[in-house]
């Protein structure tokens, strides 16, 4: 069965919730509080090591209904069995969509085309954890016999944001291997990284799932031709690996046909650290804890697929984030981690989300007249309390927010931990009430100061309390973010996994590298125009 493909206004949940959104848009969240003592019981969900609280939001038991009434009306239920399915849902690309396959079971099954690929998925993690063991106890070595030292992932976007966010965060789980990742095609990040590496030790694990991509490939010529200042063709074989689902293009950079990690084109790259393109997160955590992640994120899929939507925490999240977007007309989300380990999250879900979900079109080939996607950003706390949080308090713009916090810490000083979690909970406590004209002149506030000083409050948050930070959790928040861009791909009635939209420029970069080196500049608008002539004037 294909993806429903149901206008979300056109159902009656829309058209119930544009009248229910009259009703409540001016109504404080306090006031819910108040009328109800148990609202914070009924508006949370409490699974595994999670205790998700969205009762700090603008909605009331009938909002929440009507969400409900919402996803089944758009055939929610219908579409989750659909992915699972391996059914060819990313229907622009023709592909089906399992990065859940990756972390599922070993016995479990997944068809494409009529094939079951865990056996396939099961042969590349096992290559992985040898090859991962091999590195890490020292028994692989480099040209000159001796053991690595330093792994660099080259990659970009979704074959690097996801390893380096992992690996960032998981870094208090890391072994005695160093990992660099280089992205950018500005040679300045390949440059510093090689400042920092010797030859002899360094192991390159080259991402790229098409291994077209002109950033990976300019990167790892340029590693290469570095490494062989060094040493020679032959002892390439023992430095690089790679990871791609283009094995003539890998062979074809020279890089030995055992030296390969496939992957498959259902996974999607933004999707896909779950296969061999999380090899690096394998070599720095070793894979006993890449496998935990990966455990992490099929307990959350379980969850996802089987628990009621009313207490399903990708939905619950899914619909509130659609309620914003679509009736208060919310134009953005912050991602507010309480941890330093995630300061890379928002980043990685900036692609996640908005390379999935970023889209006008709806899955009749038809423009769409309501909004999609979410703008994501955040950084963590409390840096940002300091930075940017002012507006969120006191600015006229309204900023979902998902605060991200741990029970424990894994550092264990209790001094340094309770002050961030005072923080953590303090500031959405400051966010639901606000301060009142009455508290600030209560406050003893000089008269003329007072309204600078009065905060409205109602600022919508969810709070995601997770016992400990550990590979398995980590992989249960990655997969509970991804479970939420699928549901709201499929309210929105768009294709959440393709992305044209990064062609065109990618096109027109190209044309114009070729115009650098001839004369012939061939037709741009009058500012294009003036701009590359201004280059080609200092060149
Ligand atoms: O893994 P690659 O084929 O090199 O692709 C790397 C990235 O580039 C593309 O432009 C897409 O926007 C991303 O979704 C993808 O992750």
């Amino acid at each position: 069965m294909a993806l429903p493909t149901v206008n979300p206004t056109t159902t009656n949940a829309w058209k119930k919730l544009q009248a229910h959104f009259e009703d409540v848009k001016s109504m404080h969240m306090k006031e819910l509080f108040a009328q109800d003592a148990d609202r914070a019981n009924k508006n949370s969900i409490k699974w595994d090591d999670f205790y998700v609280d969205f009762s700090k939001n603008r909605i009331t038991d009938e909002t929440l209904g009507l969400l409900l009434e919402l996803a089944d009306e758009v055939k929610l239920k219908e579409a989750i069995a659909s992915q699972f399915s391996g059914e060819k849902i990313n229907k622009t690309e023709g592909r089906a969509v399992l990065h859940t396959a990756l972390r599922a079971p070993k016995d479990a099954q997944f068809f494409v085309d009529g094939e079951n690929v865990m056996p396939e998925v099961y042969e590349v993690q096992e290559k992985i954890e040898s090859f991962t063991n091999k590195v890490v106890n020292g028994e692989l070595k480099g040209f000159t016999g001796k053991s690595f030292t330093h792994v660099v992932n080259i990659g970009i976007g979704g074959s690097d944001l996801g390893p380096a966010m992992v690996v960032d965060a998981l870094q208090y789980y890391k072994n005695q291997l160093t990992t660099y990742f280089v992205s950018n095609v500005d040679g300045d990040h390949v440059n510093e990284v090689i400042k920092k590496l010797d030859p002899e030790t360094t192991l390159f694990v080259v991402v790229s799932k098409t291994f077209t991509t002109q950033e990976t490939l300019s990167n790892a010529n340029t590693l290469k031709s570095w490494f062989l200042q060094s040493a020679t063709e032959a002892d390439i074989a023992k430095h690089f690996v790679a990871v791609s689902t283009n094995l003539e293009k890998v062979k074809d950079f020279g890089i030995d046909a055992n030296n390969i990690f496939p992957m498959w084109d259902w996974v999607g790259g933004r999707f896909s650290l779950w296969s061999a393109v999380g090899l690096s997160i394998s070599l720095a955590v070793g894979y006993k804890n890449y496998s935990s992640l990966l455990l992490g994120a099929y307990k959350m899929d379980e969850h996802f697929k089987t628990a009621d939507f009313d207490s399903n925490i990708p939905v619950i999240l899914a619909l509130i984030s659609v309620w914003y977007n679509n009736f208060f007309g919310a134009e953005t989300e912050a991602i507010i981690p309480y941890s330093q380990y995630l300061s890379q999250f928002a980043t990685y879900l900036q692609q996640g989300i908005m390379e999935s979900n970023g889209k006008s079109v709806d899955r009749n080939g038809n423009a769409i007249d309501y909004q999609t996607g979410t703008i994501i950003w955040g950084e963590p706390g409390t840096n940002s309390q300091h930075a940017f949080f002012q507006l969120i308090h006191q600015g006229t713009k309204l900023i979902p927010a998902d605060f991200i916090g741990f029970v424990e810490s894994l550092h264990g000083n209790t001094d340094h931990h309770d002050k961030l979690t005072s923080n953590f909970l303090a500031q959405t406590e400051a966010l639901l009430n606000g301060k009142t004209e009455a508290e600030v002149v209560a406050e003893g506030t000089q008269e003329a100061i007072i309204p600078f000083k009065v905060f409205q409050g109602n600022k919508p948050t969810n709070t995601i309390f997770v016992k400990k930070l550990t590979p398995e959790s980590l992989g249960k928040l990655i997969a509970m973010y991804e479970h939420k861009i699928f549901v709201q791909g499929i309210v929105w009635n768009i294709f959440s996994y393709d992305q044209f939209g990064v062609e065109l420029g990618k096109q027109l970069a190209n044309k114009i590298l070729q115009e650098f080196n001839t004369s012939e500049v061939k037709s741009h608008d009058s500012s294009t125009q003036n701009l590359l002539k201004y280059y080609k004037c200092f060149k």
